[in-house]
């Protein structure tokens, strides 16, 4: 079911080198995300989606207040907008090195490698791969370790629309399978509403949530549900208003 992840009273600013000003992203910031609830974070660039998900991942701290996942040190799963595979190595040694490090066995990369579609492929090397395939195997390194937590920023930003949505529909499959509790960071308020059990949008500065959304549409969904393309003109509809007042809504 995954770990909880909790963001409370957080603060964190960082130093503009160029103007010599402190940029405050965060100030007294809360937010849960409940076990094996999928949470995607839209907003205008520069608003500290990154900065959310690097205090999860323990990538950075907090200036102030507390960020906890999990209760002691959960496996992490994390996929970002460009797959970082290693070249030199075969695609399957690349799930191996990921799946070594949490203690999954060969049986758990051969399935993972079948789970996303690749055991075809498992002895190529990433740079004869397509650029879906490559961000397949970047799911795959990040599922093999049975993550508790998974954390996708821009995951198919890199993507052409015909491969982002058939790697969205994996995802929701890995899901299906077993829920996680999932952060995802995303300019794509379609693949939000696709993919998540709710959307918040960030706005202003310090980032405060603005709107948030339950999307209680059930799995599994279709890419072509009429139900969220009307969820994407509201929200995209709300952002162009402007932040206003915090309000929550669900479908
Ligand atoms: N390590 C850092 N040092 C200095 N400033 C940083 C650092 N990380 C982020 N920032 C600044 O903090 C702000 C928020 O950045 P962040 O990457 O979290 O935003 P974002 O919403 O993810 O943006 P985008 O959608 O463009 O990726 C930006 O102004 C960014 O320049």
């Amino acid at each position: 079911m995954g770990a909880a992840i909790g963001l409370d009273g957080v603060d964190k600013a960082y130093l503009d080198r160029d103007t010599g000003t402190t940029r405050h992203v965060l100030h007294d910031f809360s937010l849960r995300v409940e076990p094996g609830e999928l949470v995607a974070v839209v907003g205008a660039s520069g608003t500290g989606k990154s900065t959310l998900l690097h205090l999860v991942a323990g990538l950075e701290q907090p200036d102030r207040g507390t960020v906890t996942a999990g209760t002691g040190q959960p496996r992490f799963g994390v996929v970002f907008q460009q797959p970082r595979l290693l070249d030199w190595i075969p695609v399957e040694r690349n799930v191996d090195l990921a799946a070594g490090v949490a203690g999954a066995t060969p049986d758990d990369v051969r399935q993972v490698l079948d789970d996303v579609g690749l055991t075809a492929v498992k002895g190529a090397y990433p740079p004869a791969l397509t650029g879906g395939q490559r961000q397949r195997v970047a799911v795959a390194r990040a599922f093999v370790v049975r993550p508790e937590i998974v954390l996708l920023d821009e995951p198919f930003g890199a993507l052409d629309e015909v491969t982002a949505r058939r790697l969205r529909l994996l995802l929701q499959d890995l899901w299906l399978r077993e829920p996680r509790t999932g952060l995802l960071v995303t300019r794509n308020v379609l693949e939000a509403a696709f993919l998540a059990d709710r959307v918040i949008v960030l706005a202003d500065q310090p980032a405060r949530i603005v709107r948030e959304y339950r999307i209680v549409r059930p799995r599994p969904r279709t890419p072509d549900d009429p139900a969220l393309f009307d969820l994407h003109r509201e929200i995209v509809a709300d952002r162009q208003r402007g932040s206003g007042s915090a309000a929550r809504w669900s479908r």
